[in-house]
């Protein structure tokens, strides 16, 4: 079986119109087990017998008979293979056939869905499911990279996150040579760019994710499709640039959608795998040898990638088009395993197994600097990246105001009348001031805060950090924000509808509404830490929000007069201790004039804002300094509760 197959190309090789045909030739680099046992790998990886099942409930929720069952789904079936350092393998496969689940398998990203069991090896060495994320570099489909910073920012603050004994010169340099390694270097200045505003192109955002794995100098790197969503000229750019990185002693194994025919000679090795088998995997001349000892003959001018996906799915249209093409699909499968190519794989597992002198694992660059100092990092890359987003910033500093115009204008003057309102407009405001300072809070979070949270969530993957850590940095930058857009705010609407013109009422009033709008933001972010969709977060939030208001303000129904579990239940709101505090404030010692002949002559019996106090909240102002305790009291808390909500996040998130 010396014979092989190489390809000449015919036509044009950019061209619509271009194709190719095999050729018979003699093969040189296929070498016996004897021979190759003479040349070892730097670096070898070993999949052997990898199965993954998960339970599933037979039917949907509404079907409850078929709901209650469940039934065992195999995902993986059995997959082994090998592969050398200096080699690309991609992992093709009609769509649904497990090719994702495999790489993240063996990333180590799988979940705890299922259950997964068979061996991997590096260097003959077997690697705890555990160690998988520090031995592998993963790729996601998905570029989650911050929009404002530059390519080189990008690289220098994972870096950073990555390596603690390099220098700050070691750093530039490290990100300086992986930028080179990529073709990156013309485009360190450009900023990544959003779906709002431009920035480099899609196939240099994915060069610049598989740039930030290169910083840990990992030996395998896996990249789930990092071709889907490019033009084709692109997509063959990023898999030459994958072969080259290969070429440099690394492993990489990449899934892949329909690549074109001229990729047939930059891989090293093809798998192809169906409905979670692996059907074949060997070199492209074999692959085509294999195929033609099976009757498949590849026709000429056909991209044989396709054709061997076409020849290896099962098509399930009908019942009878899926018995054939699974009965096709198993005969190929089982040629492959009674095949040469299959012996030699499995030997070569074996034999790297009992090598006598195993190199060590080559694990990646693991060396995370202190808990602090990452903290660090992270906030300082959020202030950069949310602070050159220009309408972030507006929106963060001017919505409080809008909303606060809008309020004004519509009071315009208090009136120390009762009778003209003096103390319905000024329960008005607080009501409003207390109710809607946690929306724009709650906006800002989900505006904002899951492009973080993506990035976060595929970096600590990675071992970066945690993500409770990234949430700490964020909440760090809130509070200046909040700070500058409250104080704003309420210096409108105070002094522009003529609230108590005492400053230090002022203050306390800036104050309390300090708390509801930066816990609008904290509770949003808890939401968004065990809560995927943002939607769902916004209408958790909102309905939170009408609750708290409406038991712990006691302005719809007095506190005295609601069942005593809503007594309860208003201790945990911030409305309530808000609220008491807001019109002890404005209340306390406001005289009232009342003109008799423009209302109720009784509304005059209401001389000051004491007797008010005394009916919604008596005894308030004794607990003044408490209530700003028990306010304030609910930001801590509210972290606390983040931290322990993105540490159940790391169990939820399966990639
Ligand atoms: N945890 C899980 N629970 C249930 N089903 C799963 C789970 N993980 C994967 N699957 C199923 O396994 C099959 C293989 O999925 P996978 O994403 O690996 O396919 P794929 O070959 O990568 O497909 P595509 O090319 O479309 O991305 C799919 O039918 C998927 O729904």
């Amino acid at each position: 079986m010396n014979n092989s197959y190489s390809m000449q190309t015919n036509g044009q090789t950019n061209g619509s119109n271009e194709s190719f045909k095999f050729v018979l030739e003699k093969r040189t680099d296929i070498q016996s087990p004897a021979a190759s046992n003479q040349k070892q790998p730097s670096c070898c990886l070993g999949v052997s017998n990898v199965s993954y099942t998960v339970s599933e409930r037979v039917g949907p929720w509404w079907d409850l008979p078929s709901y209650r069952k469940k039934w065992t789904r195999q995902i993986l079936n059995d997959v082994s293979f090998h592969v050398d350092s200096g080699q690309i393998m991609g992992i093709l496969g009609n769509s649904g056939s497990g090719k994702t689940t495999l790489l993240d398998s063996i990333a180590g990203r799988i979940g705890n869905t299922g259950t997964l069991i068979g061996e991997v090896f590096v260097n003959g060495r077997k690697v705890k499911q555990t160690l998988f994320q520090e031995c592998f570099s993963y790729v996601l489909q998905s570029d989650n990279l911050l929009s404002y910073l530059t390519v080189e920012e990008t690289l220098t603050f994972t870096a950073h996150l990555a390596l603690r004994q390099h220098s700050a010169s070691a750093i530039r340099k490290k990100v300086a040579a992986v930028m080179a390694e990529l073709s990156l270097s013309h485009v360190a200045n450009t900023v990544i760019g959003g779906r709002v505003f431009p920035g480099i192109s899609g196939g240099e955002r994915r060069r610049v994710s598989i740039a930030s794995q290169l910083l840990q100098d990992p030996k395998v790197i896996l990249l789930d499709e990092p071709t889907t969503g490019l033009d084709s000229m692109t997509a063959n750019q990023i898999v030459v640039l994958l072969a080259e990185l290969a070429r440099r002693d690394r492993i990489v194994i990449v899934t892949i959608h329909q690549p074109r025919s001229e990729l047939f000679r930059v891989f090293s090795r093809i798998a192809i795998m169906s409905c979670g088998e692996l059907v074949f995997c060997g070199d492209p001349g074999e692959m085509v040898d294999f195929f033609s000892s099976c009757g498949f003959e590849c026709p000429e001018y056909c991209n044989p990638f396709d054709i061997y996906v076409d020849l290896t799915s099962v098509d399930t249209r009908s019942s009878e088009r899926e018995a054939a093409t699974y009965r096709r699909m198993h005969d190929i499968t089982s040629a492959y395993r009674r095949s040469e190519i299959y012996q030699r794989m499995t030997w070569k597992i074996r034999q790297s197994c009992q090598r006598a002198n195993k190199p060590m694992i080559p694990f990646k660059s693991k060396e995370s600097p202190s808990c602090m100092s990452k903290l660090a990092v992270l906030f300082r890359r959020t202030v950069r990246n949310l602070s050159r987003d220009r309408m972030g910033v507006i929106m963060r500093l001017s919505q409080n105001l809008i909303y606060g115009m809008f309020v004004a204008f519509f009071v315009m003057n208090l009136d120390n009348d009762v009778n003209k309102g003096a103390v319905q407009d000024r329960i008005g405001i607080i009501y409003q001031a207390m109710g809607a300072s946690p929306y724009t809070g709650m906006l800002n979070a989900v505006a904002l805060f899951p492009a973080m949270r993506a990035v976060a969530d595929q970096e600590s993957k990675d071992g970066l950090y945690q993500k409770w850590q990234m949430f700490l940095a964020y909440i760090v930058h809130i509070f200046p924000f909040s700070i500058i857009s409250v104080f704003i705010f309420t210096s409108f609407l105070y002094w522009v509808v003529g609230m108590h013109p005492d400053p230090w009422r002022f203050m306390c009033f800036t104050a309390v509404i300090m708390v509801p709008h930066i816990t609008g933001e904290l509770l949003t972010l808890v939401l968004l830490g065990v809560v995927q969709d943002p939607n769902m977060v916004n209408s958790g939030m909102a309905l939170l929000n009408i609750a708290g208001i409406m038991v712990g303000s006691g302005f719809l129904r007095g506190t005295q007069q609601m069942p005593v579990v809503f007594q309860w239940l208003s201790y945990l709101t911030f409305q309530k201790y808000g609220c008491e505090l807001l019109i002890v404030t404005e209340f306390y010692g406001l005289n009232f004039t009342c003109n008799s002949s423009l209302g109720f002559p009784e509304g005059c019996l209401i001389k000051d804002g004491n007797i008010i106090i005394d009916q919604l909240y008596p005894g308030g102002p004794s607990r003044y300094t408490l209530d700003f305790f028990m306010l304030y009291a609910f930001l801590p808390a509210l972290v606390l509760l983040g931290v322990i909500s993105f540490k159940i996040r790391d169990r939820l998130v399966r990639r």
